[in-house]
């Protein structure tokens, strides 16, 4: 524990080991016993435990760890496409590529890693991929662990191209449930949102917090930076803060589907929930030379959450831009 005192040394605090391709994944630890694992496969964080050692994302008992393929569960990013609106594959090709550790990670903000255990992870494209898409890019994605076992991701974007280029980015994660009937998600009363089940047809959600009693692909349009997820069977509220991603995609495959997809359980459906910070709705520009930040803060506390907490959690965040990290 000794490390963990006066000043946090990040490299004591996580660990390299392989999984089972022989990949490299990178687990962090805080003092308290929570922990997060990020594989380089897909720069994908394959499990977030709180302190008491419970998982907090969900990964399909029938997911298979086969590169390239991207593994069904933990938070996946996708980049610089989503879903199939363009002519990569779908969800783009950052979470099927093997990413790099940085040994040296800059610090930036000092809010950003102060206190956490944290590791850069590295994309950059290949020559085989610049066949594919064009244009020369460096993602960073800074994934932290705080000591109170909130999980940070940061994604950074720079362009290294000549030209401009446009990209899609979501942080598509996949949160453990108890049962989905049980679930509510505030936060996105009365937004617009493309409803993918219906060729992202624009309509706007009514007034009261989302339940789920059917399949549902919503991309919910300038929503605010903080949605709270309530399990009530669990006693479970996660809140997810974001910056710098206007969208939020709620995705549960329901029942039907759910019997469509080979990495998937008949009825796992009933134990997570895909709710993803997002940039969808308008494509990121970016200039050669500029740089894009896209942040996620997730939190997992007990259900004593209210409405009014997350009005007033909006209420802070929305004049600040470095309110939330
Ligand atoms: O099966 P995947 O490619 O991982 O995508 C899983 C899901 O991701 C997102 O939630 C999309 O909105 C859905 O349309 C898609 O079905």
């Amino acid at each position: 524990m000794g490390h963990y005192a006066a000043v946090w040394d990040h490299k004591a605090a996580i660990k390299i080991t392989k999984d089972w391709n022989g990949i490299d994944q990178v687990l962090l630890r805080n003092p308290h016993g929570a922990s997060a694992k990020i594989s380089l496969h897909g720069g994908q964080v394959v499990s977030w435990r709180n302190a008491q050692g419970e998982e907090l994302l969900f990964t399909s008992n029938k997911a298979t760890f086969k590169h390239p393929k991207s593994m069904r569960g933990g938070i996946q990013i996708c980049y610089p496409q989503f879903g199939d609106c363009g002519l990569l594959d779908q969800h783009g090709f950052a979470r099927n590529k093997i990413w790099v550790i940085d040994e040296n990670p800059p610090p930036f903000n000092s809010k950003e890693s102060l206190g956490k255990s944290f590791v850069d992870l590295l994309l950059k494209p290949s020559e085989e991929d610049l066949k594919q898409w064009p244009y020369s890019f460096e993602l960073r994605l800074r994934v932290s662990l705080a000591l109170d076992g909130d999980l940070t991701l940061i994604s950074r974007v720079r362009n290294i191209n000549g030209k401009p280029f446009r990209f899609l980015f979501a942080y598509h994660t996949y949160l453990a449930v108890s049962d989905i009937s049980e679930v509510r998600v505030e936060g996105l009363e009365t937004l617009d949102y493309l409803d993918n089940l219906s060729k992202r047809k624009l309509l706007t959600e009514q007034g009261d917090a989302l339940t789920f009693e059917s399949e549902m692909d919503r991309t919910y349009l300038r929503s605010p930076k903080v949605v709270a997820v309530l399990d009530h069977e669990r006693k479970r509220t996660y809140v997810i803060r974001k910056e710098g991603l206007p969208d939020t995609v709620v995705w549960n495959p329901w029942e039907k589907k759910s019997k469509t997809m080979a990495d998937f359980g008949d009825d796992e459906y009933k134990s997570m929930i895909c709710v993803d910070g997002a940039a969808i709705e308008r494509p990121i520009t970016l200039k050669p030379g500029k740089e894009w930040t896209g942040k996620l803060v997730l939190t997992a506390g007990k259900s004593s959450f209210c409405f009014d907490q997350l009005e007033a959690l909006n209420y802070r965040a929305k004049d600040s831009d470095s309110y939330l990290f």
